[in-house]
């Protein structure tokens, strides 16, 4: 694929002719390589530019062109590609060849000489858009500024002033709608409700309430009510909020298991006993079914926290077994008389941004009778859950090729202000691209100090260390600016990682931007502080996943700004798809002013040195190089499990491979694209079937297999 870079040889001396055999003798490289060589040397095959770079490869002493053949050969090309209707770019040798130069001890030409086409032979955007289409709305999930107060919910005593001492004075539209409902009725509930609107408080604060009124009640009572999270980062931030609000009733103890750490001290946790626990389906089951005073008798209230994704991940059963055996064991009707005050009969609570099929039938597994609190019932006009109506959608198409620099842009851009400090959320669609992209844009970063961030039962205090070299979570990010800290969070970190690195980023000091780039593990419920904006670089899975990422800003009330990456062609549609979601309208803006914004009046050249020190830094470092290539295979992958639905949008079939390779800093598309012939770190990625499968069916076939496969590492955790 000829996408790479123009070279430019500049020797004394004579160019060869198309026929001149190469003079020399062949050394180094396979029989094949050689052969090649020689038969190519002898103009049997190939053209002259391979001829060339592989003569050079293999020790040759061949002629090589002269400046004014180069010029002549750029000349040729371009009247060439005035009839075919573009540019045509030459490309420098390859990663590879230059490894195997290096291992020959030959030098191939400077990097200096290299001049990127990063600006030629890209694909034109096919809609045309107008720059602006968004209205401002106001914050639909801010807290009602009309007479409702939690007092008049509901709340009282302790908690109504617990409440106004953390400054929560007015409820939200869907705690008006929820709190009522929990405290008075004691019936079921379906809520359906945006991001950030408060749903935490609405089912935390009715439980607190209700707990609060018995008297006797402390943490050897038992557990009283649980609430089950898909991810364990969902899960923290739960338990967390429960804490804050058990400081006003410390005999009232909630409590976390959600595994990614030892069994024993989540034993010992039970042991001592907690009355609100939070769990992960899966380490729940496990604790009910092997851990000795595991008390659900006592159960009052259970709420499946995002159930469609609850479903998503496969939790169904896990789920049916838990309530199957909190139904079994339940003592609710022989302790009425000694807790008077709490329900008499549990109460279950299904949140969920959708009502899809798979969400139905959790309902219908966990719920009775139950009552719908949607957005409808909340005073929106239609049932659809919408991005807040405050926040701002832009729409960014880029060419494949420019994706990496634009997305440097848009950081620059963001990280610029030295006094307004700003937290972003980068969304990608796997670990490994996560872990590409982090290593990029850390590139000579500095290390985080270490932090003393308290443990997750708060009676500890640990030190815990940011990372070491290749572990680095937190980093400096000298593309960006020296005031840049770059985080990174997926599902294949260890969770003390996962862990330690969202309190680093939630707690990072003034002073300084910070940057999250993560995959999906992040989407959920995380509630983190000031996200000022989100950028999707890789469009989501799923529409609900949209609402989920961009839904980590613009929260309960306040301004935020989400920027979707989408590549020309079919996925520009995806604009249409979403626009309904979003009330206050889209905003399109062109990649040109992204790139003016990030790189200054001089964009396409300075673009292009930014995009140039990336790929040099590719050739000489392996490990990095090895990072780019499975960065890039598993993008590809990841891209091919769009749902079937979509598939008129995603399809991995219509990617361009090269110009895609090009913005992970690759200057060819990576030839052994399986999983199974990349060994990590060995900087070879040999496959045993060599030759034989193209690098794009490979590709295809390996992204087929994933689909099948159904694996969640690239969705989700
Ligand atoms: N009544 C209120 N007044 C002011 N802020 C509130 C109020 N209720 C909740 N919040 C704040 O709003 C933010 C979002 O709340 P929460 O995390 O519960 O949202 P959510 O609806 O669960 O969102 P998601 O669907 O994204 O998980 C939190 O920072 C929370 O402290």
């Amino acid at each position: 694929m000829d996408d790479g870079l123009l070279l430019n040889f500049a020797t004394d001396e004579p160019a060869p002719t198309r026929k001149a055999k190469l003079s020399g003798k062949i050394v180094g490289g396979s029989w094949k390589e050689r052969r090649k060589a020689q038969l190519a040397s002898q103009g049997r095959v190939g053209s002259r530019k391979k001829t060339i770079d592989l003569a050079k490869r293999l020790e040759t002493t061949p002629s090589v062109p002269t400046t004014e053949d180069a010029e002549a050969r750029k000349v040729r090309a371009l009247a060439n590609d005035r009839k075919r209707g573009g540019p045509k770019e030459f490309k420098g040798p390859s990663s590879k060849q230059m490894r195997l130069a290096e291992k020959n001890g030959e030098t191939i030409a400077p990097t200096d000489s290299y001049v990127s086409s990063l600006f030629t032979s890209n694909p034109s955007l096919t809609n045309e858009v107008a720059e602006e289409a968004f209205t401002e709305l106001a914050p639909s999930n801010a807290p009602l500024t009309d007479a409702t107060t939690f007092e008049g919910l509901g709340i009282e005593g302790q908690l109504l002033k617990h409440l106004e001492a953390l400054r929560f004075t007015n409820p939200t539209k869907i705690q008006r709608a929820v709190l009522p409902r929990l405290l008075e009725r004691e019936t079921d509930l379906f809520v359906q409700a945006q991001t950030g609107s408060g749903k935490t408080l609405a089912f935390a604060l009715p439980i607190f309430q209700k707990l609060m009124t018995v008297k006797d009640l402390d943490r050897q009572s038992g557990v009283f009510a649980l609430i089950l999270a898909p991810t364990r980062e969902l899960a923290t931030q739960i338990y967390s909020v429960l804490e804050t609000l058990s400081r006003c009733c410390n005999r009232i103890v909630p409590g976390i298991v959600i595994g990614g750490e030892k069994k024993k001290s989540e034993k010992a946790r039970i042991r001592k006993g907690v009355n609100i626990l939070v769990a992960t389906p899966g380490r729940l089951l496990d604790h009910i079914e092997n851990t000795q005073n595991m008390d659900l008798a006592n159960i009052r209230w259970v709420v499946l926290d995002e159930g469609d994704k609850l479903m998503e991940l496969g939790f169904e059963e896990t789920i049916t077994k838990i309530l199957t055996k909190i139904t079994n064991t339940s003592a609710i009707s022989a302790t009425t008389r000694i807790y008077p005050t709490l329900p008499k009969q549990r109460i279950n609570v299904l949140c969920s941004a959708t009502i899809k099929d798979n969400v139905q039938k959790l309902g219908e597994i966990s719920l009775q009778d139950a009552e719908m609190v949607s957005a409808a019932l909340v005073g929106d006009e239609s049932e659809q859950i919408s991005a807040p109506g405050q926040l701002l959608q832009q729409i960014l198409v880029v060419p494949p090729k420019l994706r990496l620099v634009s997305l440097g842009s848009v950081l620059k851009n963001i990280t610029r202000n030295e006094n307004q400090f700003t937290r972003t959320m980068v969304f990608f669609s796997c670990s490994d691209s996560v872990d590409f992209h982090f290593a990029t844009f850390t590139k000579d970063g500095k290390k985080l100090l270490k932090r003393k961030i308290p443990e997750e039962d708060d009676e500890k205090v640990t030190e815990i260390a940011q990372g070491g070299d290749d572990d680095s979570t937190a980093l400096t990010a000298p593309l960006l600016s020296e005031n840049t800290y770059v985080y990174k969070l997926h599902g294949s970190l260890s969770q003390q990682v996962r862990t330690s690195t969202l309190a680093a980023f939630t707690k990072a000091s003034e002073g300084k931007h910070t940057v999250l780039f993560c995959t999906d593990v992040a989407a959920r419920g995380l509630d983190l502080p000031d996200i000022s904006t989100v950028i999707e670089y890789d469009p989501p899975f799923a529409i609900e996943d949209h609402l989920h990422r961009v839904g980590r800003t613009a929260r309960a009330g306040n301004n935020g700004k989400s920027v979707l990456f989408l590549l020309p062609g079919t996925e520009e549609q995806y604009a249409d798809r979403i626009s309904s979601y979003h009330p206050a309208g889209l905003q399109h803006i062109s990649f040109e002013s992204v790139l003016v914004d990030g790189f200054g009046k001089k964009w396409e050249v300075d673009a292009t040195t930014w995009h140039l020190n990336v790929e040099r830094w590719l050739l000489e470092d392996t490990t990095a190089h090895d990072k780019a290539v499975q960065g890039f295979t598993s993008h590809v992958r990841a891209y091919a499990t769009h749902l079937g639905s979509e598939r008129d949008v995603f399809n991995v079939r219509t990617l361009h491979l090269g110009h895609l390779a090009k913005a992970f800093g690759l200057r060819e598309t990576p030839k052994r694209l399986g999983g199974a012939g990349l060994k990590k770190g060995d900087g070879k990625g040999e496959s045993k079937k060599t030759g034989k499968e193209d690098a794009r069916t490979k590709m295809l076939r390996m992204a087929k297999m994933n689909v099948k496969s159904a694996s969640s590492e690239f969705n989700f955790m």
